[in-house]
Formats: C-alpha cells, sequence, structure tokens
C-alpha cells in the first residue's frame, strides 16, 4: 500500500479530510486537489493522476450519494478503503468570537455531522453549505470575513491561519468517514486476508426480487456490510396498470451491496452466479482488502 511517487487525486483543498484520508491510503503519495468528485475520476482517467481517494460514506451523515453515481457513470474500479476518524473543529479569524458569528460554512456532511452540537453551542446561525471543509476555512480567511466561522480540521486551522474556537464538534465522538481508492485497472482478489466486494445491480421487476438476490448471499454466509440505492437514471419510474385501481408509479433502483468475501473465493462467484439469473445489470465495482486498522478516534484530526 506504499505510495511514494503515486499521485492521488482528491476533492477539495490542502487540509481537507480526503487529502488526509489519500495519505493514509497511500503514504507519501502526492495528493492532487480536485474542485469537484468528477474531475477527480477524470484524472485517473486521463493519466493525469494514478488514484483517486473519494468519501462514500460516514458513520453519522450516512452515503455520499454523488460518489455513488458516479462509480456507475465512469469506469474506475475500487482497489482498496480506508476509514478515517473524523474530528471537527470550528474555526474563525483570530480574535472572533462566538457570539459574533452571523453564520458557519462547510461541507454539507460536515454540517450535518455537527448539527446537534452546534445547537448546543447556541449556533443558532445559518447554515451554508460549501464544497469542501478546508476550502470553507479557505474563504474565511481570504475574505476576512469576521462573521462567519468553518466546520474544518486542525490541520486547516493552521493551513489558514485560523483559531480553533470549539474542538471534537461531531455529534459523536467516534465519528468514522469511510473513502475507497479507485484506479485504471483492478487489483488480484486474494483470499489470505480479509477482502469485501463492491457490487451494483438493477432488475426488472422492481425490487419484488431483492430478497431473492441477498438470499443469495445469506444462504453462503456471507456477511454484508452496506446496502444502498440510487434511483436508475436510465428509466427512474415503471408504470404498473390494474384496470380496477388504476396505475401506480414504481420507482426504479440500482442497488449497491458491499459484502464480507473476496471474488477469489468460490462461494462468492457462486453467490454472483446465481444473482446474476435475478438481475438485469449487475457490475462488480471491486474486490479489495478490508481496512482494518486499529480505532485510533485522534489520528483523523
Ligand atoms: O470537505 C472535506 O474535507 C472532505 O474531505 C469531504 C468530506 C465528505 O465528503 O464527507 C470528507 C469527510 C468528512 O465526512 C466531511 C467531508
Amino acid at each position: 500500500m506504499h505510495g511514494s511517487q503515486l499521485r492521488v487525486a482528491y476533492q477539495g483543498v490542502p487540509g481537507a479530510y480526503s487529502e488526509a484520508a489519500a495519505g493514509k491510503a497511500y503514504p507519501n503519495c502526492e495528493a492532487i486537489p480536485c474542485d469537484q468528485f468528477e474531475v477527480a475520476f477524470q484524472a485517473v482517467e486521463l493519466w493525469i493522476a494514478d488514484r483517486a481517494v473519494l468519501p462514500v460514506e460516514n458513520s453519522l451523515g450516512g452515503s455520499i450519494h454523488r460518489n455513488y453515481d458516479l462509480l456507475l457513470r465512469h469506469r474506475l474500479h475500487i482497489v482498496g478503503e480506508v476509514q478515517l476518524p473524523v474530528h471537527h473543529c470550528l474555526l474563525a479569524l483570530p480574535g472572533v468570537r462566538k457570539e459574533y458569528l452571523a453564520r458557519v460554512i462547510s461541507h454539507p456532511q460536515a454540517l450535518s455531522q455537527c448539527e446537534h452540537t452546534l445547537t448546543k453551542l447556541g449556533l443558532n446561525v445559518t447554515r451554508e453549505a460549501v464544497d469542501d471543509t478546508a476550502g470553507a476555512a479557505e474563504y474565511i480567511a481570504a475574505n476576512n470575513l469576521r462573521d462567519t466561522a468553518a466546520i474544518a480540521s486542525a490541520r486547516a486551522a493552521e493551513l489558514y491561519g485560523l483559531q480553533i474556537l470549539a474542538d471534537g464538534i461531531q455529534d459523536d465522538s467516534s465519528n468514522v468517514t469511510r473513502f475507497v481508492m479507485l484506479a485504471r485497472e483492478p487489483i488480484i482478489p486474494r483470499t489470505d486476508r480479509p477482502f469485501k466486494t463492491s457490487i451494483v445491480f438493477a432488475h426488472d421487476k422492481g425490487t419484488s426480487v431483492l430478497f431473492k438476490v441477498l438470499s443469495a448471499f445469506a444462504f453462503r454466509n456471507i456477511s454484508l456490510t452496506k446496502i444502498e440505492s440510487r434511483p436508475h437514471r436510465n428509466r427512474p419510474i415503471r408504470l404498473v396498470d390494474d384496470a380496477n385501481v388504476g396505475t401506480a408509479k414504481h420507482f426504479e433502483y440500482m442497488f449497491y451491496v458491499d459484502f464480507e468475501a473476496s471474488m477469489a473465493e468460490v462461494r462468492a462467484q457462486n453467490a454472483l452466479a446465481e444473482v446474476q439469473e435475478f438481475t438485469s445489470f449487475l457490475r462488480v465495482l471491486g474486490s479489495y482488502p478490508m481496512d482494518m486498522t486499529p480505532w485510533c478516534p485522534s489520528s483523523g484530526d
């Protein structure tokens, strides 16, 4: 997993949690900041970067839906995952006090992860979403905004010359964001360490066969760690006509499932062969080593 000389694209500016995740995934890599998630995907596709490291879910805020949609629209492969403890601080220009604040800005995920704590701190001020946490800190410093605070990391405070007004303001002290590492080529799955596999599928009969699909894993004792549904962009609605009661409009979904097995295992291969029978579309997004690093909440600062 050593990253020296690897160019790793992430969304945000220096001091963003995604930059820290890139460093955790590939120590000593060259981290390449990108404006948007899609730009990070393109950076790898165009060989400007060798890997992208992107957040997919947070223990408090939930899924980062945009990245689920982009995984499907692009052809990159998931080659690993890292879980980063996320420790948020409230940052403002030196000398600014909490009482002066009229607004708090940050990434929408960070705002949702600190929602209750902000209220408890008496900060019932406007909350505004921006592209990334460190970008919020940079914006305050660049525009000398004395009525605005950012939610970002302690490293962002250091980089952009802000003071920490409150430390550890996430609503749960064990706040963790899970990132995936993406590459142009898949890795060869192994069985000598714990692996996870991520798939996405759709089926013609709406949600009615979902139970059958999931039982392909249950019968083989394969644990699912995550299931997510997203709108089926090519066919979002299915009309079901019933002469007696009228026309129902069912929403169609893409289902994303993560399961704890390697594609090198026969039980995983058999499960997917069975899933294929029930699905109209199936893609393996990647089979990759699970992040098994011991729990260490403060290292995300
Ligand atoms: O804005 C940042 O610093 C990011 O790296 C993005 C992001 C996210 O998209 O979830 C990453 C980790 C935290 O959960 C908050 C924000």
